[in-house]
């Protein structure tokens, strides 16, 4: 476990794609001061960099595919430390993706408070990520992609819920309502954390 995040206040953020994690995260940022940690923005702009790692990384992702453990791991944890100083909690968002990441998570970093579960119907789902689609330039907003994304979803993160409901951290936010009803409710679930 890292010494300068020894008592950070940690809460994974874990949901399908396009189920609102990014939207709702950023509204936590604004209202709590908490520091958001997306995975895929981390991986993303290392891609964007143009640097070798980046350009293996790039191939995997338009895959729809997890890129290695430990590159998103580091990465994170890079991410952490440098705002160790400022942040009120972290938000680590589409992380972990299968129950391993979580495990590996916890052995370098630390374990989380609470996980927040964006619940969203896949038909949804798929909706918003067409829809994000249109403007994002996200190579795996297609429908090809997002398929195989959904699928991965459900069968490498799913277990990642039930896995920590047995430590009873899980709050389940129903996200199919408007952006500030589904707010609301992840308002709560951080509040209980005081
Ligand atoms: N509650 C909500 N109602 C309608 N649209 C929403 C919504 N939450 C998010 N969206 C939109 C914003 C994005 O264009 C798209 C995906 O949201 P996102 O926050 O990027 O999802 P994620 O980070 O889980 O992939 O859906
Ligand atoms: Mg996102």
């Amino acid at each position: 476990m890292s010494d300068k995040l020894k008592n950070a206040k940690i809460i994974f953020v874990v949901g399908g794609p396009g189920s609102g994690k990014g939207t709702q995260c950023e509204k936590v940022v604004a209202k709590y001061g908490y520091t958001h940690l997306s995975s895929g923005d981390l991986l993303r702009a290392e891609v964007a960099s143009g640097s070798e790692r980046g350009k293996n990384l790039s191939a995997i992702m338009q895959r729809g595919e997890l890129v290695p453990l430990d590159t998103v791991l580091d990465m994170i944890k890079e991410a952490m430390i440098a705002k160790a100083d400022v942040s009120k909690g972290y938000l680590i968002d589409g992380y972990p993706r299968e129950v391993k990441q979580g495990e590996e998570f916890e052995k370098k970093i630390g374990p989380p408070s609470l996980l927040l579960y964006i619940d969203a119907k896949s038909e949804t789902m798929v909706k918003r990520l067409m829809k994000r689609g249109e403007t994002s330039g996200r190579a795996d907003d297609n429908e090809e992609t997002i398929k195989k994304r959904l699928d991965l979803y459900y069968k490498a993160t799913e277990p990642v819920i039930a896995f920590y409901e047995g430590r009873g951290i899980v709050r389940k936010i129903d996200s199919e309502g408007s952006v500030d009803d589904v707010f609301s409710n992840v308002a709560k679930a951080v509040d209980s954390l005081k």
